[in-house]
């Protein structure tokens, strides 16, 4: 029989027969046709729904041909429409509307511009004479805001893209740009097309059931709902005079004010300047302090105790808190933290102070006691306390150097740019969270002096329900993310 040359790398070079060939070509297309029914069942328990889809088509085209396909193509599309438009139709005409939106601009508005884009931003990389562009992978947009996610090619960084952002915002004439990491090797690129925290934001609906891994307190500006996290964590708030520290508390209460009212939460609050801020709450306050730091410490130190003992109740039993009406969580409001920490005349009772502050902020968090602190000045005598917040808001600030100041190195050159926000925005800030790289931008719902009094009317604890509480649904737009990972 016939016998062919085979040569393989430089130094096999063998005359085999046909019937090896025969054999070797045949186990090589074994193996590709396995490779390739591997990779299709893998496609198909990773696709679940679209495998489901495709195998009934696919069915129906055996069985009826391409007539029953288009009218089961009709059927199969129109009915989960029309059940949508009843069932939810503000958000499924939204997301239709934001869908058709994504397809258009990625293809009418970035695509054709990309390469522009990218090279004049220094968004490549040059290797052997070829140029690797940053990879737009996928567009998402809704009424706000463009969410571009990019793939970042080899030699590049996320801080490049940071470093890129203004310009890019200015070159697509957005209000703004903000690069978030979304898994290693890629970045979204959010581009803001309308602010929508420009406008005063109403007071929120209050909730029917009060999730302490999220209170609704605002507006974000991706026009989402802002929800702070309060369960086992600290909240900072921090911002010049006037910039609207005082929206943030109040729109943090009247989220759990539910809670407040049977008694799952409670509220000991602490107004060192003399009950100016909170004192029209005082109904829901179960601890309220505004005259002397002696009072401020007593307040303090009576939550130590508290914490301790349910700290060694807990013992061995739980590594988180559940509160209940008997033994609820505990929320300490301290509106000036600066005047209870550096401005207090005697020295034992600033001792006092220091310590239990110091106890609640190391060993609250597990245990339901959660500090809300405000700040007006961040100096460095509540440094120390900062790391101690895992959650910090910064809102107006006086100087670029107090912003990484509150929420931590590099935070400003993350795009928070607190000493930027105008005098006519209070109760807009960004936030930064613990673990979370970047800053987002927020603004507080405003309460004014009447809805405080009506809240505090309507929501004292102990008080009971009646019909009337429950509240109105949330309105279109504040939906909202889930609660946030902190
Ligand atoms: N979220 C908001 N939306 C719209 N306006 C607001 C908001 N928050 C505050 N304001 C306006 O700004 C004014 C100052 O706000 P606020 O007293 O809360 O600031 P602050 O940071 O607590 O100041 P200070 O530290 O001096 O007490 C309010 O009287 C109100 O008119």
């Amino acid at each position: 029989m016939a016998s062919k040359r085979v040569r393989v790398g430089p130094v096999l070079d063998v005359e085999v027969g046909w019937p090896v060939l025969l054999a070797v070509t045949w186990l090589w297309l074994t193996w590709k046709t396995l490779r390739l029914v591997g990779r299709v069942a893998w496609w198909a328990v990773r696709n679940p729904a679209k495998t489901v889809v495709l195998t009934v088509g696919l069915a129906v085209w055996a069985r009826w041909g391409l007539p029953g396909l288009a009218v089961a193509g009709v059927v199969g599309v129109g009915v989960p429409v029309a059940v949508l438009l009843v069932v939810a139709r503000d958000r499924f005409t939204r997301r239709l509307a934001d869908g058709a939106r994504s397809v258009w601009r990625r293809w009418v508005v970035y695509a054709p511009r990309w390469r522009r884009l990218m090279s004049r931003h220094g968004l490549f990389v040059r290797d052997d004479g070829t140029e690797e562009l940053a990879a737009l992978r996928e567009v998402r947009c809704t009424g706000v805001v463009d969410r571009l996610r990019v793939g970042i090619p080899t030699g590049l960084a996320p801080a490049d893209f940071e470093q890129a952002a203004e310009a890019l915002a200015h070159a697509v004439k957005a209000e703004d740009c903000r690069v978030r990491v979304s898994r290693p090797g890629e970045v979204w690129v959010d581009l803001l097309r309308r602010d929508p925290l420009r406008e005063t934001v109403p007071p929120l609906p209050v909730p029917r059931v009060v999730d302490l891994r999220g209170v609704p307190v605002g507006c974000r500006e991706d026009g989402e709902l802002w929800r702070l996290r309060l369960l086992g964590t600290h909240v900072l708030i921090a911002g010049a005079t006037g910039a609207g520290k005082g929206s943030v508390l109040w729109s943090l209460i009247r989220g759990l004010a539910p809670a407040i009212r049977s008694g799952l939460v409670e509220l000991w609050v602490i107004d060192p300047k003399g009950g100016m801020e909170l004192s029209f709450g005082e109904p829901l306050f179960t601890r309220f302090a505004d005259t002397s730091p002696a009072d401020f410490a007593d307040l303090l130190d009576q939550a130590v105790e508290g914490m301790n003992a349910r700290a060694a109740r807990l013992k061995g039993k739980t590594r988180q808190h559940t509160p209940t009406p008997g033994d609820p969580f505990r929320l300490i409001i301290i509106d000036e933290l600066a005047s209870l920490t550096a401005l207090v005349g005697d020295r034992r009772v600033a001792v006092r102070i220091d310590d239990a502050l110091g106890h609640l902020l190391t060993k609250g968090r597990a245990v339901g006691y959660t500090v809300v602190g405000a700040l007006q000045d961040p100096s460095k005598d509540v440094i120390p306390y900062r790391n101690l917040f895992p959650t910090r808001v910064a809102l107006r600030l006086d100087e670029p150097t107090q912003v990484d100041m509150v929420l931590g190195d590099g935070a400003r050159d993350r795009g928070a740019y607190c000493d930027r926000i105008p005098h006519a925005l209070p109760g807009v800030g960004y936030v930064k969270l613990d673990g979370v790289r970047e800053p987002f931008r927020v603004r507080a719902a405003y309460l004014t002096d009447e809805d405080i009094r009506a809240l505090a009317a309507e929501y004292a604890p102990g008080r009971a329900l009646t019909p009337a509480d429950i509240p109105p649904a949330l309105p279109a737009g504040f939906e909202g993310p889930p609660a946030e990972a902190a």
